[in-house]
């Protein structure tokens, strides 16, 4: 598709016009040498999504490749903080309007934050790696929507981290699920809040069959290899 038709069919509305810039992506990635693409980890807390994400990117990094990690704890901190953190500097009513918790329509709108921040990542040439829970079937959709209009169908690789709960919950780093059993943390995913398996995930690792960081994350870097993303 040529850039203009790209852009007018993304404006979204009269007044808001796409702005076709002079650097564009193709001369980003051909400067870099390599394709933008979002390699996006879903799985349950705990799973290993960000130690198999920072292993991979250690990999990459190593190898010379340009690459930028999205983070849920992370993010959470800042594009997407709760209302607690947002309430001292901006007042309670935009606290409640922009701060995000862990009902379904927060996640929502978490992953659609990222889901944009990754596209954008992904369009500057960059091999973007994220590690969210994103629970949600429909929201992991929409970002591979957003990230294959913004470039190719395949910048969208899914890489479902399918570690069994009673793993995950006799790792508990950070002491959540413990917290969760307790009832003191509601809406807890795997506990008493949904998490939605991927149907067809591009990766899927089998973190309950005892194999090791390294491991996984050069089973995703073969797979990148494999398919010319790497
Ligand atoms: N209720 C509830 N459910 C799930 N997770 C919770 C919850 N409360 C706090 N945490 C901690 O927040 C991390 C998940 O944030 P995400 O942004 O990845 O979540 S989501 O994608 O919007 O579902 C998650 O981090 P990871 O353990 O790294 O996955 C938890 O540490
Ligand atoms: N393949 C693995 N084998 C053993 N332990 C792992 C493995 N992957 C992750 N871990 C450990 O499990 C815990 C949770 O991993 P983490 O990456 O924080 O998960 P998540 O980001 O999905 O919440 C950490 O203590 C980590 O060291």
């Amino acid at each position: 598709m040529q850039a203009r038709d790209q852009g007018e069919q993304m404006d979204v509305s009269k007044d808001i016009v796409w702005h076709q810039h002079s650097v564009d992506r193709e001369m980003r990635e051909r400067r870099l040498g390599q394709q933008g693409c979002v390699i996006w980890f879903t799985g349950l807390s705990g799973c290993g999504k960000s130690t198999i994400a920072n292993a991979l990117d250690v990999m990459l990094s190593e190898a010379g490749r340009a690459t930028t990690l999205l983070d849920g704890d992370n993010v959470r901190h800042g594009l997407c903080a709760p209302p607690a953190v947002l309430e001292p500097e901006h007042g309670a009513e935009f606290a409640e309007r922009f701060g995000l918790g862990f009902g379904a329509v927060d996640r929502e709108e978490n992953i659609r934050r990222i889901g944009s921040v990754a596209a954008l990542m992904a369009s500057a040439g960059l091999i973007t790696l994220t590690a969210f829970v994103s629970p949600y079937r429909r929201d992991r959709d929409r970002v591979r929507k957003i990230v294959s209009q913004a470039g190719r169908p395949s910048d969208f690789v899914e890489v479902f981290v399918d570690t069994p709960l009673e793993v995950c919950e006799a790792r508990d780093p950070k002491g959540l699920y413990k917290k969760a059993r307790a009832g003191q943390i509601k809406q807890f995913t795997g506990i008493s809040d949904p998490y939605e398996s991927p149907e067809s995930p591009e990766i899927r690792l089998d973190g309950g069959a005892g194999e090791s960081v390294d491991e996984m994350a050069g089973q995703v870097k073969a797979w990148l290899v494999e398919h010319g993303v790497f």
